[in-house]
């Protein structure tokens, strides 16, 4: 299956990024579908969060090509534009390893400052429409309305008037990516999603960005560790091992890929063909 071929919204081509004399992601290419939730997985060291650090504009590639295609058709060279505005017109949304909300801000407050570009933008950049001009106040509106639409999604209503960082990991970690949600984005990268969450906020994780999927036409790549969260919500599985890709495909192809078992096992690469035995061993046995 490689649907993701068909209809990419994300194309990466002989991508490469040096430091100094360390090649960290070695001539990478790969598809991400629209519609549908990428992972990128690969042992400690691999090089993903230096792709993603690429597809948004945090480093620029040594070589290579990254195009984001909108929906509407418009194309994107990413490794042209600065990070701003991958955000703002190619529409690609982050987050972090590392949570990096405005803790002293309100719940509220963070799905604001979010929309703060189409405020500013609505409002001329003027002080005269921010002080109460019809468009300033309609797209405020818009934005409160918004940012309700995501707390009620996310089961934080209630918590709209704390700040931030009084709410509890797993909820900051959603309030992250309704945060990023509120910018519009097509696609949304999302960067070790489920990193110190419990089985219970995985399961909730794990429906919200099945929602995203589903109602707001938002593709999603996220790099992940927790390998049963992967494979259950990925479309699509994008391993790399040595900055090299190693597999690509379905959960279920890069799960039984003798390649991907040896990387992890860390067994070396004329290793390969006996863990190939074994892996086929074990399914017909
Ligand atoms: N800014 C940098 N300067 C120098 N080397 C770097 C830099 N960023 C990453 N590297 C190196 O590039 C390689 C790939 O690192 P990267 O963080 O992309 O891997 P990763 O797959 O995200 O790892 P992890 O799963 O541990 O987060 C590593 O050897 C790392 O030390």
């Amino acid at each position: 299956m490689t649907s993701w071929k068909d209809n990419p919204i994300l194309t990466v081509e002989h991508l490469t990024m040096r430091f100094g004399g360390l090649v960290a992601v070695n001539d990478l290419s790969f598809e991400v579908g629209r519609g549908d939730i990428t992972a990128l997985i690969g042992p400690n060291g691999a090089g993903k969060t230096t792709v993603f650090n690429c597809v948004t504009g945090f480093y620029k590639p040594t070589e290579g090509r990254v195009t984001m295609k909108q929906a509407a058709g418009e194309e994107f060279l990413l490794e042209r534009i600065p990070d701003f505005e991958i955000a703002q017109h190619a529409k690609v949304a982050r987050t972090f390893q590392n949570i990096r909300l405005f803790g002293g801000m309100t719940v509220l407050e963070n799905l604001m400052v979010a929309q703060h570009n189409k405020l500013m933008k609505d409002s001329s950049f003027t002080i005269g429409g921010i002080l109460g001009l019809a468009g300033f106040r309609n797209s405020e509106k818009d934005s409160i309305e918004k940012a309700k639409a995501w707390l009620e999604r996310i089961d934080l209503i209630d918590r709209a008037d704390d700040p931030a960082a009084d709410l509890p990991y797993g909820d900051q970690r959603r309030l992250e990516i309704a945060r990023a949600m509120c910018t519009n984005p097509e696609l949304l990268c999302l960067d070790e999603p489920a990193a110190g969450l419990n089985p219970k906020e995985t399961l909730e994780l794990n429906g919200l960005l099945r929602s995203i999927r589903e109602l707001d036409d938002t593709s999603v790549l996220l790099i992940e560790h927790d390998m049963s969260m992967v494979m259950e919500i990925s479309d699509h599985v994008v391993v790399l091992d040595y900055g090299e890709k190693i597999s690509d495909g379905d959960a279920n192809f890069v799960q039984n890929d003798p390649h991907v078992i040896a990387a992890y096992l860390g067994v070396d690469d004329d290793e390969v063909d006996s863990v190939e035995e074994e892996v086929h061993m074990e399914h017909h046995p």
